[in-house]
């Protein structure tokens, strides 16, 4: 198991820490060996054009997926062993749209927070600080069905965190999102991160959401090609750029920098 060292020193367990898992779809090996770790509060980037495995590895580390092959531990609980302590620990976030498009915002959340067996008042004031911080006040009591796609994002980002946990996981949050609906979600879950100390793994194909000061996992045909802060893996890959270096890692002609997608 990987460990992070604090500020005193002192040893702690990863947020996320997937060891050597590998999975297949009958003949077809999705993960080969994936191996890195999410440090407790950092962002840490997935990147991987369609296809890489991202979607498989957050079923396995969501527990949909029985584990064949290696192990998955959220702060010490490995998944196979231990779902219940290890699921309490994270939130996530799906690609596929998951609100009740037919009840409202308040109750998508306190639905789910019973879920959770978080009781009716707290339930309230925990949902009054989440619409706040992902700003969403203001639609409280309108029905899932009139938010916009990035607004649902937001409401889903919410219910993921209901339990507070200090692990999240998004997949392709900002697919099917313009540009400024993904830069706010982005934003967003940045800004948690700081405030709150969420550990974050942030699944996406598109490069322009890699940030400079990121931890970046590169996934690629089921194998981690890269795993560490982003300006390390431009400069072992001889490249100027992370774009630069994402493209003759897994074998792209290089892109333009104007473009939105890796
Ligand atoms: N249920 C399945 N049966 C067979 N093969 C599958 C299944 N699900 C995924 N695969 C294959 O496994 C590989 C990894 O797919 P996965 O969906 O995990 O990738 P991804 O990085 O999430 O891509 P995307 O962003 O397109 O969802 C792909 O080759 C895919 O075709």
């Amino acid at each position: 198991m990987q460990h992070v060292k604090s500020e005193e020193g002192m040893r702690l367990p990863a947020a996320l820490d997937v060891a050597g898992v590998s999975h297949a779809y009958g003949r077809k090996q999705a993960l080969s060996e994936v191996s890195f770790s999410v440090a407790a509060g950092r962002f840490t980037v997935l990147l991987g054009l369609n296809g890489a495995g991202k979607t498989t590895l957050f079923s396995l580390i969501s527990h949909l997926y029985g584990m064949r092959h290696g192990s998955i531990r959220i702060f010490g609980n490995d998944i196979g062993r231990a779902p219940g302590e290890a699921l309490r620990r994270l939130g996530i976030v799906f690609q596929a749209r998951t609100l009740d498009l037919d009840l409202s915002v308040y109750q998508n959340l306190s639905y789910h927070a019973a879920l959770h067996g978080i009781g009716r008042a707290a339930a309230r004031a925990r949902i009054e600080t989440l619409l706040a911080q992902v700003d969403m006040s203001d639609r409280v009591h309108d029905k899932a069905r009139g938010l916009s796609g990035g607004q649902m994002r937001r409401i889903e980002i919410a219910r993921a965190l209901l339990h507070r946990p200090p692990m999240l996981l998004l997949d392709e949050a900002t697919v099917g999102l313009d540009i400024q609906s993904r830069a706010e979600i982005l934003a967003i879950i940045r800004k948690l991160v700081v405030t709150d100390g969420i550990g974050v793994l942030w699944a996406t194909h598109l490069i322009d959401e890699v940030g400079d000061s990121d931890h970046v996992v590169i996934l690629d045909k089921g194998r981690v090609l890269a795993n560490d802060r982003v300006d390390e893996v431009v400069r072992s890959a001889g490249a100027t750029s992370i774009r630069e270096a994402f493209a003759a890692l897994v074998g792209l002609a290089p892109v333009s920098a104007g473009k939105g997608t890796a």
